[in-house]
């Protein structure tokens, strides 16, 4: 595995000489053989090392024994170590997060304050060749594009330098392998059989099954995010020649418009991704998972036969069509606005972007469509509340089994990050969430007898910007 990991190293320029590398291990095999494999190069690379140990005090003694026992093994190996212990309840429940999120996020601080104290241009991850496959196939089963496709990248900016991670290109088997024969001895982490939660489904239940079918799933899936990886990048310069050419910038470079005969003479794949990089360009770099929905809508809004129209957009974007131009208005001063209020029988609510939401009481349940909750009165506690999304916010419907993350539906439906933040939902006065408005109903809508309905509508803004 060694050299495996050597060339893999060189080929992904992953290294310079004379770093310093901030090792991140939790003291389970992974992290202990990257650990290793560095003690192993250091001369050579002329490194400085320091490892990372953070206790999420999550599995009692053990969280803090793997701690101690990574330290240990630093001593003996001659390896800085940096270690602390973090408070995940706390965080969890002060952000509404979950605790993985909350865990994860702490571990990052961690990793970001050492890299700037000790000065460490590197931090290294044990993330292997199978993570990388079950990232792959986790996204392909929840929807992804080409770019998702490419997987937990080798190398990428953080905190002033950069995180690796060197073990991508081999198995968890060859990890294992690599463990005996230096008689490493990691600890053992169960909570990575807990089949709970979604990635070790699929490690566990899913993985298995298509390696039975074919042995070399690995290597094929390593094969397609590289070969992905390659072509994305290709296309990307492509596409940016494409917007050198045709984009022009309006009214200090807020405003991106072309002409449509132009722009139609490039193969789909440009337009594309020459799409995604002014929505990148408008937003910052934050517009990543705009949706398909959208790109689709765009495709649409450019091969009508019209000669002016307008498509609104959340998040401040909207798209104008003036015979042969178009052109992207993005108002830059756009901040998504949160906002809380109550709703009781006989209220309408005016939402920022122009819609509203009202209240009334009905004694027959007559209508049911996307625009539309009706509930039974005796089910909820009055007044209703009318709010964006906390992190953390979970709702439940029929049919589910447990509970979804707000954040998950907005991933699952399509919706745009941009129009998240100021999306509506409705709760009841005990906070439990009936309506994500327009994307999920809650079980408690679902019956009642009690023969009075609320009805909570739901509609668009009537007038144009
Ligand atoms: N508590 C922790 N302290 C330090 N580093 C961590 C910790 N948890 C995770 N890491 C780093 O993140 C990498 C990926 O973590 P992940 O939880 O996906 O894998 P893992 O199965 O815990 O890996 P390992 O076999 O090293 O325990 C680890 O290999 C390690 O480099």
């Amino acid at each position: 595995m060694k050299t495996a990991v050597d060339a893999f190293i060189e080929r992904n320029r992953l290294l310079e000489q004379g770093q310093t590398v901030l090792i991140a291990v939790s003291g389970g095999p992974d992290s202990m053989a990257l650990l290793h494999y560095f003690k192993t190069i250091r001369e050579p690379w002329g490194l400085s090392l320091i490892a990372a140990s953070v206790d999420h005090g999550l599995r009692g003694a053990a969280s803090i024994e793997d701690l101690t026992y990574v330290k240990e093994v630093c001593k003996q190996w001659n390896i800085d170590f940096v270690g602390t212990s973090v408070d995940v309840p706390t965080y969890k429940k002060q952000y509404n997060l979950n605790t993985q999120e909350a865990a994860r996020i702490l571990r990052y601080q961690f990793f970001q304050e050492q890299m700037n104290k000790k000065r460490a241009g590197i931090l290294a991850l044990g993330h292997h060749g199978d993570d990388q496959a079950e990232t792959m196939l986790m996204r392909l089963v929840r929807g992804t594009t080409p770019g998702g496709l490419t997987g937990i990248p080798v190398k990428r900016d953080f905190a002033g330098g950069k995180i690796i991670r060197p073990f991508l290109g081999v198995t968890k088997e060859e990890i294992l392998a690599y463990c005996k024969e230096y008689h490493i001895h990691p600890r053992e982490d169960l909570s990575n059989k807990d089949t709970k939660y979604t990635r070790n489904y699929f490690r566990h239940k899913i993985l298995p099954l298509m390696k039975a079918e074919n042995p070399k799933l690995n290597e094929h899936l390593w094969k397609l995010s590289q070969d992905l990886k390659e072509d994305e990048e290709y296309l990307q310069q492509q596409a940016e020649k494409l917007l050198e050419k045709v984009a022009v910038f309006e009214k200090d470079k807020k405003n991106i418009s072309f002409s449509v005969s132009e722009f139609n003479t490039y193969p789909i794949a440009l337009q594309r991704r020459a799409f995604h990089l002014i929505l990148n360009y408008l937003y910052d770099g934050n517009s990543e998972d705009f949706s398909y929905i959208h790109e689709q809508q765009f495709f649409d809004f450019l091969t009508r036969d019209i000669a002016n129209g307008k498509l609104d957009w959340p998040g401040g974007l909207w798209l104008q069509r003036n015979y042969g131009k178009i052109t992207f208005h993005f108002n830059s001063s756009y901040k998504p606005a949160s906002y809380r209020s109550e709703l009781g029988i006989g209220d309408t609510y005016r939402l920022p972007d122009g819609s509203e939401l009202s209240v009334k009481l009905t004694t027959c349940k007559n209508k049911e469509d996307k625009c539309t909750l009706t509930c039974d009165v005796t089910h909820v506690e009055l007044p209703l509340i009318v709010r964006t999304r906390r992190p953390g916010d979970r709702m439940t419907w029929k049919g589910l089994n447990g509970s979804r993350k707000i954040k998950d539906i907005f991933i699952d439906q399509k919706v745009p990050k941009e129009a998240r933040d100021s999306w509506p939902l409705i709760t009841d006065q005990n906070g439990k969430i009936l309506w994500l408005v327009g994307l999920k109903k809650s079980t408690v809508c679902s019956g009642g007898t009690s023969g009075e309905w609320l009805e909570i509508n739901y509609s668009q803004p009537k007038e144009d910007r």
